[in-house]
């Protein structure tokens, strides 16, 4: 049985133009579930169903063993054993924050004096919330959902406003409560760099629709569709004779009509006239790469490199690392 059983579940359409539509999925308990899609593509739909906040039209949600039931059928909505921290989290104003995390806490002094410490809140309990900066408040929302002791808690693009130190610290913060209570994890998000290297599975969705689910290596490596690519880091895709030519330059054995390589599995090279086959249109600095963007017959290909030395219009070699194997 698994800790948490989407099955077949679709919403109630907001207009004519908008519903989540047949999305299943398991998680098991601990197991880090990223659910990803660009913007309005329905992942606060899906997260607020399973969480209870939002009716589902139809299919099941199954939270370890007992049905959750939406708002239609609860007088307070939301699943207990479940927390969602939403992306419009409000902290009340005219509270000194001890005040608002002591109104849901069902910890000892202890238990929550070890969790404030590790959402590193410990400093700000004094503190009125017009006191505090975005990336603050968002860990002082997180401890009080969690000093209600969920067991799973649902992200909805928790690092969205945050800049990148903020966002790095409440990381590592989401990582430590969620080993130290043994929390199961759900988060969405559009950054590939929230998803790749923390999620077990990923749930893609567009326009309400299940893309593919996978694991986040073989999802980056082999997207269901150009969509999906996109969503997890710069690509270079060709169709009909364009993958034909892609190919044929790259040394690549075209196997569909299209293709589908990522600028990291292109090498670049300085060439002589004769051993060229590209030339270089732009080069852009990324701090620990460059990405130079090559002309082939008309066609353009973005590859990465270390190198900051190639000029613009001068002669490359480009071929495929590996046979382009992701
Ligand atoms: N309460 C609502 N009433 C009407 N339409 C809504 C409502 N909530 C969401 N929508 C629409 O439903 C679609 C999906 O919204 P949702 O918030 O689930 O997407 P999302 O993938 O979470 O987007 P984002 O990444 O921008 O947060 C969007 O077109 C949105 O405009």
């Amino acid at each position: 049985m698994s800790f948490l059983a989407v099955t077949d579940v679709c919403s109630i359409p907001y207009d004519a133009s908008f519903a989540v539509k047949n999305i299943s999925f398991t998680q098991q308990a601990m197991e880090h579930v990223a659910i990803i899609g660009e913007t309005g593509s329905g992942k606060s739909t899906l997260l607020k169903m399973i969480g209870g906040l939002l009716q589902p039209q139809s299919g099941s949600i199954i939270f370890q063993n007992n049905i959750v039931r939406g708002p239609d059928w609860q007088l307070i909505p939301g699943e207990k054993g479940m927390a969602y921290l939403s992306q419009h989290y409000e902290l009340r104003n005219n509270y000194k924050m001890e005040e608002l995390l002591a109104y849901a806490n069902e910890m000892s002094d202890d238990e929550a004096a070890t969790l404030f410490k590790i959402c590193r809140i410990d400093h700000l309990l004094k503190r009125n919330s017009y006191q505090l900066s975005g990336g603050e408040k968002q860990r002082i929302a997180l401890a009080r959902l969690l000093v209600s002791k969920p067991t799973l808690l649902l992200l909805d693009e928790p690092y969205s406003n945050l800049d990148l130190i903020h966002t790095n610290i409440l990381k590592q913060v989401v990582t430590d409560v969620c080993k130290q209570y043994n929390i199961t994890t759900i988060i969405t998000s559009h950054d590939p760099a929230d998803i790749l290297p923390w999620a077990d599975k990923v749930v893609v969705l567009q326009k309400g629709s299940l893309v593919q689910i996978d694991h986040p290596t073989h999802l980056y490596n082999n997207p269901n569709n150009e969509y999906a690519a996109a969503l997890l880091g710069a690509y270079n895709y060709y169709e009909n004779e364009a993958a034909a030519l892609i190919a044929a330059t790259l040394g690549l054995h075209l196997q569909k009509k299209d293709l589908l390589i990522r600028p990291e599995k292109i090498a670049i090279q300085k060439a002589t006239d004769t051993a060229a086959n590209a030339f270089v249109k732009t080069v852009q600095f990324y701090g620990h790469y460059y990405i130079v963007t090559v002309s082939i017959n008309g066609l353009t290909m973005q590859c990465f490199t270390t190198q900051g030395n190639f000029i613009l219009g001068e002669n490359v070699k480009v071929a495929a690392i590996n046979n382009g194997a992701l």
